[in-house]
């Protein structure tokens, strides 16, 4: 049985900032950085149980205010619970960050529909909603940070649905960035490359050697992103071994860069054993 969902405490003085996909890899960094930084937190994810455990955490830790929104994001009303708590001018929310998300070893072509599906809800359309609700309700009190966790993917052919969904969110922040300027909003894409989280096990993805130069410390990247979005940056490539990456990826022709890139991360995803149409999902949370 979860612990009952704390009603929403006394509004304070400090900043509130609303983090989604924060019971886990660099969404609870953010929510454990972010309250370090002296502000109140709204934690949104689906474990409720990882929620109200988290939310102890930080209260006792940072002694900031922490309200849990449970909210499955691929689901329209779960998503627009959290769109109005975005919104509510009565308890302003100053910084938000879309960060839950999740990968499928699968490839586009022939794989779950159901899942791609749920995953271009996690990973776009809620990033677009909560962007959406953001950008009017800190517009209209003239300050606020919307931060949105692109990846390097997002900016390399070869890495199937997932890298075409973060370009997507790149882009929607670059354009959120431009109309948002001179009201005192800025928009932020993160683009971090391998970082050790629970996002390659939870989908079934081969993530051998994590100790190597590659692989990224997720307090690091939410560090480094933070500085650059409070700095009021466009894009965030969290350490300069990505920067060079991106500088590199630049000139190296695409199809070498398609062939390369999906066999150097999740090996050729999987064609789905049962078929188009099928319903295995990955993203189950780890316990
Ligand atoms: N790890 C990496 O190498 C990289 C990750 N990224 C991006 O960073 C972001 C965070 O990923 P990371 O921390 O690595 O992954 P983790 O798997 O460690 O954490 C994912 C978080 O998202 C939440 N989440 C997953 N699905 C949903 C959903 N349907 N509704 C609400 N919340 C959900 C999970 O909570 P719960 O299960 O409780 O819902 C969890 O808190 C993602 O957008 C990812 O694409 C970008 C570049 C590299
Ligand atoms: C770099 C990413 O965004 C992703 N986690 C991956 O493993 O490709």
């Amino acid at each position: 049985m979860s612990e009952p969902v704390p009603s929403p405490r006394p509004r304070t003085d400090r900043p509130t900032a609303l983090v989604t996909g924060a019971t886990a890899g660099l969404g609870a960094r953010y929510a454990a950085q972010l309250a370090e930084r002296g502000h109140d937190l709204v934690l949104v994810a689906r474990d409720e149980e990882r929620l109200a455990r988290s939310a102890v955490e930080l209260r006792s830790r940072y002694g900031v205010e922490v309200e849990v929104l449970p909210a499955d994001l691929s689901e329209r009303a779960s998503l627009q619970r959290v769109a109005d708590r975005v919104a509510d001018a009565a308890r302003p929310v100053d910084v938000l960050v879309n960060n839950a998300g999740f990968g499928l070893k699968q490839r586009f072509a022939d794989g779950d529909l159901v899942a791609h599906e749920q995953m271009f809800d996690v990973l776009c359309r809620a990033v677009m909603v909560l962007s959406r609700a953001a950008a009017g309700a800190m517009a209209a009190r003239g300050r606020g940070r919307i931060v949105n966790i692109a990846s390097v993917a997002g900016f390399v052919a070869g890495g199937g649905h997932y890298s075409a969904a973060k370009a997507y969110v790149a882009l929607l922040t670059e354009t959120l960035h431009q109309e948002l300027s001179g009201t005192g909003v800025t928009a932020t894409a993160v683009a971090p490359g391998f970082v050790r989280t629970e996002f390659h096990a939870r989908a079934g993805m081969k993530s051998g050697g994590t100790d190597s130069p590659a692989w990224l410390d997720a307090d690091e990247v939410v560090r480094v992103s933070l500085d650059d979005a409070f700095a009021g940056k466009v894009l965030s490539v969290p350490t300069k071994r990505y920067k060079a990456l991106m500088g590199v990826l630049d000139v190296v022709p695409r199809a070498l860069v398609r062939t390369v890139w999906g066999k150097a991360t999740w090996g050729a995803a999987r064609r789905h054993p049962s078929g188009p149409g099928q319903h295995t999902l990955g993203n189950t949370p780890e316990q």
